[in-house]
C-alpha cells in the first residue's frame, strides 16, 4: 500500500524517486510483451517456420522506424549532451557505414530464415495492425514532449532479460536458424540494458511534479500496448 500525500493546495505530491522507480518497472515488468501468448509459445519452441517468418518480417517494419522515432526525439533535445547522447541510438540501428548496425543485423537475421533484403525492404508482408501499431508509437513521440517519448522507451528495461531468453530459446528449439543470425538479439543485451539507464535518468531529472510523473507511468503503458498489439496482430496472421 502506497499512501498517498495530498498538499495544503489540493495538487498531490510527487512520489519521492525509489517509489517512482517502482512504478515504471511494475508497469515495464508486467504489461511486457514478454508475457504475450506468442512470445510465450516462441519460447516453449511451438512456432512454425512460417509463423517465425511472418514475426521476423513483420518486427523489421518496427525496428526501420525506431531511428526514425529517435530522429523526432533528437529534435526535442536542447543540449548538445543530450542529443549527443540520444544520437548513438540511431548509430546503434545505422552504424556508420554501410553493412554495420542493427537494421543489418535484423535484416541477416531474416537471412537465415530464408527471407531476403528486398522482401524485408518492400513491407509487402507488413500486416495491417503492425503498420498502425509502429505509426502509433512514431506518432507519440513526434507530438508529445521528450519527457514521454523519453519515457515510452524504458520498456527497454525489461528488453535484455526478453533477449536472453530468447537467444536460450532459438539456440534450443530453432536449431535450423544458424548461429549468426542471433547477433541481432546479443548486441541489444548490452544496448538496451544502458539505454534503458540512461533512459531512466533523464525521466527522473524531468518528472518533478506528480503530473509529469503520471504522464511518464501512462507513456510507458502505452508502449507496453504498441508492443501488445504488434503481437496480436503477427499471432493472428493472416495475409502471406
Ligand atoms: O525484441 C524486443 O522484444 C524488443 C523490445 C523493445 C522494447 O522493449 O521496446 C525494443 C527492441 N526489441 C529493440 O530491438 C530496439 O531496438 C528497441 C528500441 C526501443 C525504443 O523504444 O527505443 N525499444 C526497443
Amino acid at each position: 500500500m502506497t499512501v498517498t500525500t495530498v498538499r495544503d493546495d489540493g495538487v498531490a505530491a510527487p512520489w519521492r524517486t525509489p517509489e517512482f522507480t517502482e512504478r515504471l518497472r511494475a508497469v515495464a515488468e508486467e504489461r511486457y510483451h514478454d508475457r504475450h501468448p506468442f512470445n510465450i509459445r516462441m519460447h516453449q519452441g511451438e512456432l512454425t517456420p512460417a509463423e517465425l517468418r511472418r514475426w521476423i518480417a513483420n518486427r523489421f517494419h518496427y525496428q526501420r522506424h525506431i531511428p526514425v522515432k529517435d530522429a523526432l526525439i533528437v529534435a526535442k533535445l536542447d543540449q548538445p549532451a543530450l542529443r549527443r547522447a540520444w544520437l548513438r541510438r540511431i548509430q546503434d540501428h545505422d552504424g556508420t557505414a554501410d553493412g554495420e548496425g542493427g537494421i543489418e543485423r535484423w535484416l541477416r537475421l531474416g537471412e537465415a530464415v530464408g527471407l531476403d533484403r528486398p522482401t524485408l525492404w518492400d513491407a509487402t508482408r507488413v500486416l495491417p495492425g503492425v503498420r498502425l501499431a509502429v505509426e502509433g508509437y512514431v506518432n507519440f513521440c513526434r507530438l508529445r514532449p521528450a519527457l514521454d517519448a523519453v519515457a515510452a522507451s524504458l520498456t527497454e528495461l525489461s528488453a535484455p532479460s526478453l533477449m536472453r531468453t530468447r537467444i536460450a530459446a532459438f539456440e534450443r528449439h530453432y536449431p535450423w536458424i544458424e548461429a549468426e543470425g542471433l547477433a541481432y538479439f546479443r548486441a541489444r543485451i548490452g544496448q538496451g540494458g544502458r539505454d534503458s539507464e540512461e533512459a531512466l535518468a533523464l525521466v527522473h531529472a524531468w518528472a518533478r511534479t506528480r503530473e509529469q510523473q503520471e504522464r511518464a507511468v501512462a507513456a510507458l503503458a502505452f508502449k507496453c500496448e504498441v508492443l501488445w498489439a504488434l503481437l496480436d496482430a503477427v499471432d493472428r496472421g493472416g495475409g502471406s
